[in-house]
């Protein structure tokens, strides 16, 4: 027990890192350290040098011989460690029972307490070697305090005694407390020693030496001046710059599979980053989007790695990926652009495009320069996921599904195409500027792809038109290989915008694909070019009034998306012509055609 007046005997129990240097700075104090607990050979070790002839008892020895119990043992054992020396009598009423648990307050010494014993919870805002260079450490150092009000000023007392500042913390604000202390401290040695690794990684030496006095400024910055301090990609809203961290991060993840968890702390964080610049509004909302998009759990490239090694079609989301990849290929590649929202009409132009070439890439790029000002840009079904699991069911290499900072890292480009007279009518007079948007996206497409074949869809059939006409004035290499359209088994052409009507308008639209169809009846039977359009028109005469609003119905060359009337004013037919239709179905605009041929004895009129 205690040899000089106000100084008590002192047992420890658990004597670990935190124990052995409390209790040893307790005892350079003056008070006596009667007796520690501890198991292991390390424990037995620490206690001999930090606390020499201190003896080693077991743990209700301790608490029996001692003022003030100091419990340092790990938090998921202290509840059952207390409840257990409550039931076996070792309390006593006035002890002081003290535990360093930052994440409790007093309550779980409850036992000790209907003991009579008095509960203190102290927890060093430290983190401790188990050394004597610890001891050090407590001088000044931020002690969490939690008791009952009337014995505060004995836990504060003891804290100041050992050098530390007091903090007092209500029992419910204990776990907030020290999961900010968590996050803050352990949390940070994961992240240097990640960065440490990349450093190693991309061949730098001494990444420790590298890393010091940035990450010394910065934490001293953060601690000072909090999130204003903060530099770097995301404060600046560079999007490409973040693509092109997490293109290179998952380079270094493919060649050393130990680095897997890199890139999803560095999206983690960068998301949270993003969130609080804009917070403080030091980035715009446009510029907090676009790096969102790049931060989308796809772009996540363990993600990509793992769809990688499980099933052969490999997401991603950056142009340098996409190169990456395009590059370790030498055999012919297809590719498949759509808007995503992917149904049979699209997985039809992957299953032609994988019969005709020995790699398939998938695009997915809602591309705002084909939008119209009011046109459905923000509510295009969006379904990425979704899409991914069908296209890994098709047997697709690559899907490209780039945010909108990748395919225009500088806002609308300003060097575009143009689709010239072709695309001003039908489409192109309905939807102005339509085409001259998606051909700038498919030429940029097949740049980026590099693909020896591209597949389009006959349902966008001045799309496919342009399309070739573009490739052809271009000179761009590439052959252009159109699939059919697909139906719904009533006749509806398959479109991700069908997905907008409801029921009514579902069954109001059937109205386009029986017009062209009846269109094409009549010329198989061998009508004149008029009573073709007269048959398909009579057709959409019939539609519900109410709901379907059509556009234009016209007979037109399939390669200049001119009206056959204009072509030939005698009426005289041709031997293949295209009936096209578009309507507004509720707020649904649909297109739909066919082709129509004559009979041989017909073309020869
Ligand atoms: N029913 C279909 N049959 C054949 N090809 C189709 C069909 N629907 C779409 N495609 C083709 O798929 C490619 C991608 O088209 P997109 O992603 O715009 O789909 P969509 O269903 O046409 O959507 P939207 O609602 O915008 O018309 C285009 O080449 C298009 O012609
Ligand atoms: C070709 C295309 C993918 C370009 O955005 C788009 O117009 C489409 O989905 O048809
Ligand atoms: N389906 C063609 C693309 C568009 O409508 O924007």
């Amino acid at each position: 027990m205690s040899s000089r007046p106000g100084r008590l005997g002192v047992g420890i129990v658990g004597a670990g890192r935190v124990g052995a240097v409390l209790a040893s700075a307790l005892r350079a104090t003056g008070h006596a350290v009667v007796g520690a607990s501890g198991a292991s050979e390390e424990t037995r070790e620490r206690i001999e040098v930090l606390l020499p002839n201190v003896p080693v008892l077991d743990v209700r020895d301790v608490v029996e011989r001692s003022e003030l119990v100091l419990l340092t043992v790990p938090d998921d054992v202290l509840g059952d460690l207390v409840a257990g020396l409550a039931r076996l009598g070792a309390f006593q009423p006035g002890q002081l029972v003290v535990h360093t648990a930052g994440r409790y307050g007093v309550g779980v010494l409850a036992p000790a307490r209907a003991c009579g014993a008095i509960p203190l919870a102290i927890h060093p805002a430290m983190t401790f070697t188990g050394t004597s260079v610890d001891l050090s450490r407590l001088d000044g150092l931020p002690f969490a305090v939690t008791a009952d009000p009337p014995v505060l000023p004995i836990a504060q007392a003891l804290v100041v005694e050992l050098g530390g500042e007091p903090i007092v913390l209500p029992e419910e604000a204990r776990a907030l407390y020290h999961a900010a202390l968590a996050h803050g401290a352990n949390h940070l040695v994961t992240l240097t020693s990640q960065a440490m690794r990349v450093l190693t990684a991309a061949g730098v030496s001494d990444a420790g030496r590298l890393l010091t006095p940035l990450l010394s400024a910065a934490l001293d910055g953060a601690l000072r001046g909090g999130e204003v301090t903060l530099t770097g990609p995301v404060a600046r809203g560079d999007s490409g710059t973040v693509a092109e961290h997490l293109a290179a991060l998952a380079g270094i993840v493919a060649a050393d599979p130990t680095l897997v968890d890199v890139p999803e702390t560095y999206v983690a964080l960068a998301r949270a980053t993003v969130q609080r610049t804009l917070a403080g509004r030091r980035i715009s909302e446009p510029a907090a989007t676009r790096l969102l998009d790049v931060l989308d759990p796809v772009t996540d490239p363990a993600t990509d790695h793992e769809v990688e090694g499980g099933s052969g079609t490999e997401v991603v989301r950056t142009v340098a990926q996409l190169r990456q990849r395009r590059e370790s290929w030498n055999q012919p590649v297809a590719v498949v652009m759509t808007m995503g929202a992917l149904h049979e009409g699209h997985l039809e132009l992957v299953r032609v495009a994988r019969t005709l070439a020995p790699r398939v890439i998938v695009t997915i790029f809602v591309n705002p320069l084909q939008f119209g000002a009011g046109e459905d840009l923000d509510a295009y079904p969006r379904t990425l996921d979704a899409d991914v699991e069908v296209l890994r069911q098709e047997g697709v290499d690559l899907v490209f599904a780039p945010p909108e900072s990748e395919m225009y890292p500088d806002g609308a480009p300003q060097v575009t195409m143009t689709a010239g007279h072709m695309g001003e009518v039908l489409e192109g007079a309905d939807r102005p500027g339509h085409f001259d948007g998606m051909l700038t996206v498919v030429g940029k497409l097949l740049h980026l792809t590099r693909a020896d074949i591209a597949m389009f869809g006959q349902k966008d059939a001045q799309q496919l038109a342009l399309v070739r006409r573009m490739v052809s004035d271009q000179n761009i290499p590439v052959r252009i290989e159109a699939v059919p359209i697909v139906r719904e088994p009533d006749g509806l052409a398959m479109s991700s915008r069908n997905a907008y009507l409801d029921e009514a308008e579902r069954a109001a639209a059937l109205v386009l694909s029986r017009a062209v169809a009846a269109g094409a009846q009549a010329a198989a039977d061998g009508s004149t070019v008029d009573d073709v359009l007269a048959a398909a028109q009579r057709i959409l005469d019939e539609r519900d009034r109410d709901l379907v609003r059509p556009s234009y119905l016209e007979l037109v060359d399939e390669h200049t998306m001119t009206a056959w009337g204009e072509r030939h004013p005698d009426g005289r037919s041709p031997s293949r012509a295209l009936l096209v239709v578009a309507a507004r179905v509720g707020a649904t605009r649909l297109i739909d055609n066919a082709v129509v041929s004559w009979p041989l004895q017909e073309e020869a009129r």
